[in-house]
């Protein structure tokens, strides 16, 4: 029996066109395995895999199409190595290499049928959604957070882009709240990692993302006395060769400093006061406690003299390696670097202690401190699964009832899904129109561009800009210094994007515009941008010009925001190692994840739970508003026939 015979019972002739499909899979880390495994026994004709990492120890316990011999090897090619024996009819093509290299222009990935991301940052999957967008290739975004996932179907017109719904911006604590009036946890290890460490050890806390310095009359006072504090901290780091070190950081971090504090009197009023400590009673008390034996226990919660003696010695370990280092260098903090982390876990514990704060083991500081969620195999391996059978959708052109699942931790209905929601008519991203044009940048200037392209071929007759990366190219109003410039010595390389700005003012018809009117229907309001493409081509003699397109108009200038159905606070450093504080029973979606995308603020109904977050629908509603509430199998039937044989109708 062929090995494909059930595959293709169950099918049918959507089989033919899998196995005629090329297919490109970005990612191959936690989701990337799981589907590169589906997407290999599903049997899809040609799989390319694009991984720009290399394998590491702590992925094995989920990444399973890598083993201990593989550490250090490029994920692409082992994971292409490894799942190629599930299935020799399949063709496997891997790239070690970031997604984002020029090489992988707009007409590579017009060589797709289908796009799946298996990422873990934002940046990567914001620019595959732009390339899936400009080729006009559907993409399968996905991604987890624990026991939460998504997935989500793309195609440029049809749904909503990644880029539709704005992301959550990284969660940010008060500097006072961190550095004089902490009252949980977290607000003691983003103080020992974002203040204390990187005084000392590392670069200077003023530009950590984890801390908001806005003064407001209120903390005025409080931020100088802050910046004062830190400036001396700075002077210890001159004694980082004397044996005292760590007594020095001690008594101006655990005594001095909290000294000052209590003597502002009215902080205290409504709080617990803190307690100073005295170094010469702590050492004492932790005289026989071996700090380098204690830093391996780390699922336990360590008392005062235990926290000391790991204080102690690992603030010895980082003095030792900073002055190793050369003139200028500094250390980072690494939740995987055991100096570091011991160092920001003991410091942490000693404050929780003296601000009387539920201390933690060193292990949970690990996560909280790496803003880390656990990844779990399973959550990944369902995921997986359900962007498989979201690609059978797309791959019969059945996008009305593709849906956009979410896997939540509940007990009652662990998958729902919804349609997905029409695109945002104000998404940068896809509420542009888009043209394709070959230049040769070594020839033609900007002035061509907007000569032959922009004015002639695209018709725009008023006020235009042209911007690139959100640098300014070009203003017909004020800025056309650069007209004369090549665009290759305007930076424009193998394949550049500029954006093409209708300047017209939306309130304003003015006359030039009414004459305009009538010589060109088009003209009648402001138009949408226009994003061209431009791809070096030095058969070309100048530029081409693009095929004629009807630039739709834009939308109304948008007056407020449309309301979020916000959930929970979640955070996102933008490169997927984020969200500290994350009330999970109370998220309905989720930001950026461990292994996955950035989820979306959205509203989704789990049946049978009584929270879901602030904008609960009842069922009634949901389904009134054309949203599903069932799980994503409902419209595929599922039909075990005999010798065991799954239809999916
Ligand atoms: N720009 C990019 N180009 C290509 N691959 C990328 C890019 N950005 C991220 N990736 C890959 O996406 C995968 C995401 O997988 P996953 O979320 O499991 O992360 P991980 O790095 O394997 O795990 P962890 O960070 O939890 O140790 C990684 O293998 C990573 O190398
Ligand atoms: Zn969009």
């Amino acid at each position: 029996m062929p090995r494909d015979t059930r595959v293709r019972k169950s099918l049918g002739t959507l089989h033919t066109r899998i196995k005629e499909s090329r297919v490109l899979m970005v990612g191959a880390g936690g989701i990337g395995c799981e589907l590169l495994k589906n997407l290999v026994l599903t049997g899809f004709g040609e799989i390319h895999i694009v991984d720009l990492d290399t394998i590491d120890l702590s992925n094995l316990n989920r990444q399973f199409l890598f083993g201990m011999q593989h550490i250090k090897k490029p994920k692409a090619i082992v994971a292409k190595e490894t799942a190629g024996k599930f299935n020799p009819n399949v063709k496997l093509f891997a790239e070690h290499a970031n997604i984002k290299d020029a090489k992988f222009n707009v007409k590579w990935f017009k060589s797709f049928n289908l796009v799946f991301n298996a990422l873990d940052n934002l940046d990567a999957r914001r620019h595959v959604n732009r390339m899936c967008l400009a080729a006009d290739v559907p993409l399968i975004e996905s991604g987890t957070t624990g026991y939460y996932g998504q997935v989500q179907v793309i195609k440029g017109g049809e749904t909503e882009c990644y880029d539709c719904v704005p992301k959550p911006v990284p969660k940010s604590f008060p500097v006072c709240t961190i550095r004089s009036t902490p009252s949980q946890p977290i607000h003691c290890i983003v103080w020992a990692k974002s203040y204390l460490f990187a005084e000392v050890f590392g670069t200077s806390q003023e530009s950590s993302p984890e801390l908001d310095p806005s003064e407001n009359s209120e903390n005025a006072q409080e931020i100088a006395n802050l910046k004062r504090e830190a400036e001396e901290l700075k002077n210890i780091r001159e004694k980082i060769s004397s044996p005292d070190f760590a007594k020095c950081i001690f008594e101006k971090v655990f005594t001095r400093d909290i000294e000052r504090l209590l003597s502002m009197e009215d902080m205290w009023k409504t709080r617990t006061p803190p307690k100073p400590m005295d170094y010469t009673t702590v050492s004492s008390s932790a005289a026989h406690v071996s700090g380098s034996y204690l830093a391996k226990d780390d699922q336990r919660k360590w008392n005062l003299a235990e926290n000391f003696a790991v204080f102690a010695d690992s603030t010895k370990r980082l003095a030792k390696r900073m002055l190793a280092l050369a003139d200028g260098e500094v250390l980072s903090f690494d939740k995987d670097d055991e100096d570091t982390l011991d160092f920001v876990a003991a410091a942490a514990n000693l404050r929780s202690i003296l601000f009387e704060i539920e201390s933690k083991s060193k292990f949970d500081i690990k996560q909280m401190a790496g803003n880390i969620i656990p990844a779990i195999a399973t959550t990944n391996a369902i995921t997986a699964g359900l962007c498989v059978l979201q690609a059978f959708k797309v791959m019969r052109n059945d996008l009305k009832n593709a849906k956009m699942v979410f896997l939540n931790k509940s007990t009652e209905r662990v998958i729902t899904a919804q349609n997905p929601a029409p695109p945002n008519k104000y998404c940068e991203e896809c509420g542009v129109d888009r043209v394709a044009v070959e230049a040769n940048v070594e020839k033609a200037t900007l002035g061509d561009v907007v000569k032959k392209v922009v004015r002639e071929r695209l018709g725009y007759k008023g006020d235009i800009s042209i911007t690139t990366k959100g640098r300014t190219l070009y203003d017909s109003i004020d800025f056309d210094d650069d007209v004369d410039s090549t665009l290759k010595e305007l930076g424009f390389a193998e394949e550049t994007f500029i954006t093409v700005v209708d300047e017209k003012d939306d309130d304003e018809e003015d006359k030039e515009d009414q004459e305009m009117k009538d010589a060109d229907a088009q003209e009648k309001g402001k138009r949408v941008n226009v994003v061209i493409a431009i791809s070096h081509n030095p058969e070309v003699d100048l530029i081409t010009t693009p095929p004629p397109i009807k630039i739709r108009l834009a939308p109304p200038k948008l007056v407020e925001p449309e309301p979020t159905t916000s959930t929970s606070a979640t955070a996102t450093n933008g490169n997927g190692k984020h969200t500290i504080d994350l009330d999970v029973e109370e998220v309905t979606e989720i930001s950026e994840v461990s292994e996955g995308p950035s989820f979306k603020k959205r509203k989704i109904e789990v049946l049978g739970e009584d929270k879901v977050g602030p904008n609960k629908m009842s069922k009634k509603d949901s389904s009134a508003e054309g949203d599903e509430t069932v799980a994503p199998l409902n419209d595929t039937v599922v039909v075990l026939e005999d010798e065991g044989v799954i239809t999916i109708d």
